[in-house]
């Protein structure tokens, strides 16, 4: 026998529904585990969806500055960050971040203080560290893959600072994106070349040597210390110039 609950047709065996879908929906006294289970959970996903692009659909031209949530403030990278955020906000850009702390808090306050606009797309963790001080339009998400939707879609370039694995894992959704060409072409600036070399030579002295990338993969990234050069190239693939 056919049994339809909903748009779901079950037969031959498949679990039996013993009450109709609107029948549980008017029910008060129904079970509740339902809001813990995984349909419930793909509404709060596309919500993550429809705030993020609520908010950011009129953002204008923005840059994603990545960078380690442990950059302490006396570090010099945490300058160089609050300068990037600074120089990027001159130069006609929104600065978004992840909102944490460390190097994102640092990049969020240069913007601010050049009254920029100051973006946190901040993620719910376990240990709680809320949007940093210096986030002036924040979103909270419950879901990295939301988040990471955000930070590409409405990002014109992505400035990567010193980092550990938070950073590395957007820096290679972003090459990967680029190289499947899900993505247009957009500059990936890795500023720090003492602290990015090594990584540099292994995917070219490995990776390429092994032929699991090509030199063309390798040019999506772009080395440098100097944060004019990397806005410079940001604006470039802005206003439509080579770069
Ligand atoms: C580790 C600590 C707080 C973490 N808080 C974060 N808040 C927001 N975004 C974060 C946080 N941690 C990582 N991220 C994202 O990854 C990148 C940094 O990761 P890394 O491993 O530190 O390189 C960053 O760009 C964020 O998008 C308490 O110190």
């Amino acid at each position: 026998m056919d049994k339809l609950t909903g748009p779901i047709l079950r037969r031959r065996g498949q679990a039996q529904e013993a009450s109709t879908t609107d029948q549980r929906l008017l029910d008060t006294r129904g079970p509740s585990d339902w809001v813990h289970q995984d349909p419930w959970r793909v509404l709060r996903i596309q919500a993550e969806f429809v705030e993020g692009f609520g908010a950011l659909a009129e953002l204008g031209p923005a840059i994603a500055v990545f960078g380690s949530a442990r950059t302490a403030p006396d570090d010099p990278t945490y300058a160089l960050a609050e300068e990037a955020g600074r120089k990027l906000v001159e130069a006609g850009f929104a600065v978004i971040t992840g909102g944490g702390p460390g190097a994102m808090e640092a990049a969020n306050k240069g913007a601010s203080q050049a009254d920029g606009l100051s973006v946190g797309l901040g993620i719910e963790l376990p240990f709680e560290s809320g949007l940093n001080p210096w986030v002036d339009k924040g979103i909270n998400f419950r879901y990295f893959f939301a988040r990471k939707t955000m930070f590409v879609k409405y990002s014109q370039g992505f400035l990567v600072l010193p980092g550990g694995i938070g950073t590395l894992d957007e820096t290679f959704e972003a090459l990967t994106l680029a190289q499947t060409r899900k993505v247009t072409r957009f500059p990936i600036v890795l500023v720090g070349v003492e602290y990015w070399s090594g990584l540099l030579a292994w995917l070219r002295g490995t990776v390429l040597a092994d032929g699991k990338i090509t030199e063309a993969d390798l040019d999506m990234l772009t080395l440098t210390d100097d944060l004019d050069e990397a806005v410079a190239l940001m604006v470039a693939a802005r206003d439509g110039e080579s770069w």
